[in-house]
């Protein structure tokens, strides 16, 4: 069975894995409402683009379900502005993945739906609760479509160029089970290759300063008996000299509209790594994770983190200075990988379709939200 971010039920409430406790502890904790929503995403003891957005609506829904069975009718504020309000408040937890803004903008339509259409306030968090529950099932499933589409595309790719056998894959960051709510994006299409019985091996990144490959990618790989090798952010360039890689898979944090892509800080070394060597570089993403409300990557805001992070080593607990004291330090945690550098955009609707130098991510968002109408 494939590792368990977070666990729900309306009876058993919401528990996290604490990620930052992995690999050497398994430790489920309680998120007992939006407050421990907001601080387990900010603190980093849940990450990943998807599952921080998903963890922000089931810690509020875990509130929503206490306040619609104790009959909160008559206390002010109502329910609609009582959780507008706080879908405000958990937006402001992590800046850079879009999934978290186009989860909590989907759920206040729910609501809003709801009280237009003269709901009560027990009405209203039903609703809410019931459509973070759908958003749960639905994040799955768009993981096994986008490692289908990307297993596939990767094969294909591979075998324009002659080779029919297993593939050696490199990723970044993590992007597996750890980082959704199961499966995975990039790390689901390791997943899924291995199934197909495809897989030569998967190559992770250790991912400096926050080390989610090392820490986070290396454990799933494990855990699940995927062949893996990790390596450090600067072996990827001599790997590919020396060995070869068939292609890049890596996750996205927020994809706009002409295809800029940013992720985990590093990606873009990567794919340009990519294009010197001739490996097709593929970024893994739902539908969540675009934003064609931004032109281009230049739009996109970049989270920076503690100078601690990189400044120190944290074992066991403890944590051990490495910098001089004094030194400027700059840590974004996530840069932009330019359309251009991109060989596919994979979705749990399919590829977007690439034109000489970018993509028409509006487009395809548009087509599909009319095919879902239709
Ligand atoms: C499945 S996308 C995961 C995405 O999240 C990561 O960032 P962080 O660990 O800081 O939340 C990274 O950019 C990954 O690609």
């Amino acid at each position: 069975m494939v590792l368990e971010s977070l666990r729900f039920s309306r009876v058993g409430g919401l528990e996290v894995l604490d990620q930052l406790l992995v690999p050497t502890e398994k430790k489920y904790i309680p998120v007992k409402g939006s407050e421990d929503a907001w601080r387990v995403v900010r603190s980093m003891q849940v990450r990943g683009a998807p599952l921080l957005a998903m963890v922000s609506a089931l810690g509020l829904a875990v509130e929503a379900l206490e306040r619609a069975e104790k009959g909160s009718e008559k206390e002010a504020p109502g329910a609609l502005q009582w959780l507008k309000e706080r879908m405000t408040y958990l937006k402001t937890s992590r800046p850079t993945a879009v999934n978290l803004f186009n989860t909590m903008d989907a759920l206040q339509e729910v609501v809003e739906h709801a009280a237009a259409s003269g709901s009560s306030d027990k009405q209203i968090y039903y609703r809410y609760v019931e459509a973070a529950e759908r958003m749960l099932e639905e994040d799955v499933q768009a993981n096994k479509a986008i490692a289908d589409a990307g297993a596939d595309a990767i094969l294909a790719a591979m075998k324009a160029k002659g080779r029919e056998g297993q593939a050696r894959v490199m990723t970044i960051c993590n992007t597996g089970a750890l980082a959704t709510a199961g499966w995975g994006t990039a790390l689901g299409v390791l997943r899924t290759l291995h199934a197909r019985g495809r897989l030569e091996r998967a190559f992770c990144l250790e991912t400096r300063p926050y080390n989610q490959g090392a820490r986070l990618t290396a454990f799933e790989l494990v855990e699940d008996g995927l062949p893996g090798t990790l390596i450090c952010d600067s072996m990827a360039a001599a790997l590919m000299q020396c060995f070869g890689v068939d292609a890049c898979v890596v996750g996205a944090d927020r994809v706009v509209a002409n295809g800029d892509t940013a992720n985990k800080i590093g990606t873009y070394s990567l794919a340009v790594l990519s294009r010197h060597h001739g490996v097709p570089f593929y970024v893994a993403a739902p539908l969540t994770t675009l934003d064609v409300k931004l032109k281009d990557g230049s739009e996109i805001p970049i989270e920076e983190r503690p100078d601690e992070e990189l400044c120190s080593l944290k074992l066991d607990g403890k944590s051990f200075r490495i910098a001089a004291p004094g030194i400027g330090v700059w840590n974004p945690a996530f840069d932009v990988t330019p359309a251009s550098l991109i060989s596919g955009l994979v979705t749990d609707h399919g590829l977007i379709p690439k034109r000489s130098q970018d993509f028409d991510v509006t487009s395809f968002v548009s087509n599909k939200k009319r095919k879902t109408k239709s």
